[in-house]
């Protein structure tokens, strides 16, 4: 029986009473209890560090943990069914028929999302729930509007679950009047409901950890999961955690990221977008760190080829799995020329990442499982290419070189364009969306939007000459809003009011907002 000290403020509807039991509640009230306090003394050292930014210090390999850097140690190796992990799907939880279509495509590994993908509105959240649930314990099934029948096949993907970042919360559930963590509460119950089922299937507790900035915030997921397991009676190191790197200051710590997690198998992937994201938001304040249009940023550039380099090194010595990120390019069938233009970028994508050491890499979509198999496998023939470890010496400087290129009118509309749109998107309850031919999330969004307050803030000018303005941006935005609505023939002309407010509100800011996020989640229901 829950205790009277956790509340529930959104509605539950009768499916969600199983996700939501009191039992389950109980064990994220635990994790709240234990943990809270630590979470947050992590978020103020993420304030205080960026703090030192500001003030001119600049980031490089930690001096407190040498010896970490120079032990002897590895991590635990990978279970069974994630040792092949050369193609991995991603996409929203809260869609069942995606949710099937991706256990069902043919990858490797799919990797669920309560983060960049998923818009954490309170219902979508337990669709999520109850669709892990029941993808694990093989019954997810589903029907379209026409009568198309969606079932597992016999052979599916291994599921990993991405909870949300620890800088999110979960609102709608009080915890001695406080507001539990959205990292506890989907990973809480996500453990909790599916731990046996996933055993009785021959797979395990396997999460990935997005938006890590330091290796303590490692040490806290670490301790989260030693009392997950000792409470449930999980056999100790079976929870196998991929971390995302992608956030700036975490590249810095790869290495002891991996050491806090040693216990258990482990792995690291290369999140590209919000590592570039992140990479304007900790520079905010420098005007010798302007980036140019989103579209030059690319994985070829000096500081993503650097990252790249550093984390397959650093996986492959302490025999972790290093996975690349994904290309935004998705299958156009609207457009015969663009699709084979959007296959040949994801395929060189995978190439280099392949070439760079790899084990293998996220996808989109189902339609790219083909031919990303197709490059890993010509790549490799063993699972994977932990024993493959390339030379490499990164400094700081490599992680930290600005990308070079112009910033255009071009660039300008599509950032607008883009951000009004996934934001519109998002605060609909819906965290993916093709715009533009491009996989847009969280993470590519956070890009748009910061590149135009950095942009403005330090008085950067477009390729014609034309300083970047204030007057400029609202010319723009007016313009670009008023041709979405055009487009979408609707008559509602204040349809994208939350997406032009939202917008305004953080591009104008005076300082830079952390997670666009943060401020919209006042929208989710
Ligand atoms: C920065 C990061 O964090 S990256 C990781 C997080 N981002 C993601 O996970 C995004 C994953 N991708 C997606 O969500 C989707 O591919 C989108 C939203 C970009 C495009 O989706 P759609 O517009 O539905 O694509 P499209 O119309 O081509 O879909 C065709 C079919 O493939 C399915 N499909 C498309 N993408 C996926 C996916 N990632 N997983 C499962 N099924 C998918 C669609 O559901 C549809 O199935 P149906 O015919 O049974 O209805
Ligand atoms: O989560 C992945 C990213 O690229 O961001
Ligand atoms: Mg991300």
């Amino acid at each position: 029986m829950a205790s009277d000290n956790i509340q529930i403020l959104g509605a539950v509807p009768p499916q969600y009473t199983d996700v939501l039991s009191d039992d389950a509640l109980e064990f994220v009230a635990e994790l709240h209890r234990n943990f809270e306090t630590t979470r947050r003394r992590l978020m103020q050292a993420r304030v205080r560090r960026q703090a030192e930014i500001d003030g001119g210090a600049t980031p490089d390999f930690l001096a407190e943990t040498r010896s970490v850097r120079e032990g002897d140690w590895r991590v635990q190796p990978a279970p069974a069914d994630l040792t092949n992990r050369r193609v991995e799907i991603t996409g929203p939880s809260s869609n069942r028929r995606m949710v099937i279509n991706a256990l069902n495509c043919g990858a490797q590994v799919y990797m669920t999302d309560f983060e960049d993908a998923h818009s954490p509105a309170w219902l979508p959240t337990l669709d999520g729930q109850t669709n892990v649930r029941d993808a694990y314990r093989r019954i997810i099934s589903d029907e379209a509007a026409d009568g198309r029948q969606y079932r597992l096949n016999e052979n599916i993907a291994t599921l990993c679950v991405r909870p949300r970042g620890l800088h999110l919360m979960e609102r709608h559930v009080l915890v001695d009047g406080e507001p539990v963590a959205g990292s506890f509460f989907d990973f809480g119950l996500t453990v909790f409901h599916n731990h046996v089922a996933q055993q009785s299937h021959g797979t395990g507790p396997y999460y990935y950890l997005p938006k890590l900035q330091s290796y303590l915030e490692a040490r806290l997921w670490n301790d989260v999961f030693r009392y997950a397991e000792e409470r449930l009676g999980i056999p100790t190191g079976t929870i196998s955690p991929t971390v995302l790197i992608e956030h700036i200051l975490a590249a810095f710590e790869m290495e002891e990221i991996l050491y806090e997690l040693r216990e258990r198998p482990a792995g690291l992937n290369l999140g590209r977008w919000d590592y570039i994201f992140s990479v304007i938001k900790v520079f905010n304040g420098r005007s010798d760190m302007v980036f140019p249009d989103r579209a030059q940023v690319t994985m070829a550039t000096h500081f993503l080829t650097s990252a790249a380099h550093l984390l397959v090194n650093t996986c492959h010595r302490r025999g972790a799995h290093a996975l690349g990120g994904m290309s935004a390019f998705i299958p156009r069938r609207d457009d015969a020329a663009a699709n084979e233009a959007a296959f040949a970028q994801v395929k060189s994508d995978k190439q280099r990442e392949a070439d760079q050491g790899f084990d293998g890499a996220w996808i989109a979509h189902p339609g790219l499982v083909e031919p990303v198999l197709d490059v890993f496998q010509s790549a490799f023939t063993t699972d994977n290419q932990l024993s493959v470890i390339p030379e490499v010496r990164i400094a700081p400087d490599d992680l930290l070189a600005v990308p070079e290129g112009q910033i255009t009118e071009a660039g300008l509309r599509n950032n607008v364009s883009v951000a009004l749109q996934y934001i519109d998107a998002w605060t609909r309850g819906n965290g993916a969306v093709a715009i533009y031919g491009l996989m847009e999330d969280a993470a590519t969004a956070e890009i748009s939007r910061s590149q135009l307050w950095q942009w403005l803030q330090h008085g950067a000018a477009l390729d014609d000459g034309r300083p970047i303005t204030t007057q400029l941006y609202r010319q723009v935005r007016a313009q670009e809003a008023a041709a979405l609505v055009e487009q979408r023939g609707q008559d509602n002309p204040g349809a994208l009011d939350k997406a032009v407010e939202l917008l305004d509100e953080i591009v104008l800011s005076d300082q830079f907002v952390e997670f666009l996020t943060l401020p919209g989640y006042r929208y989710l229901d």
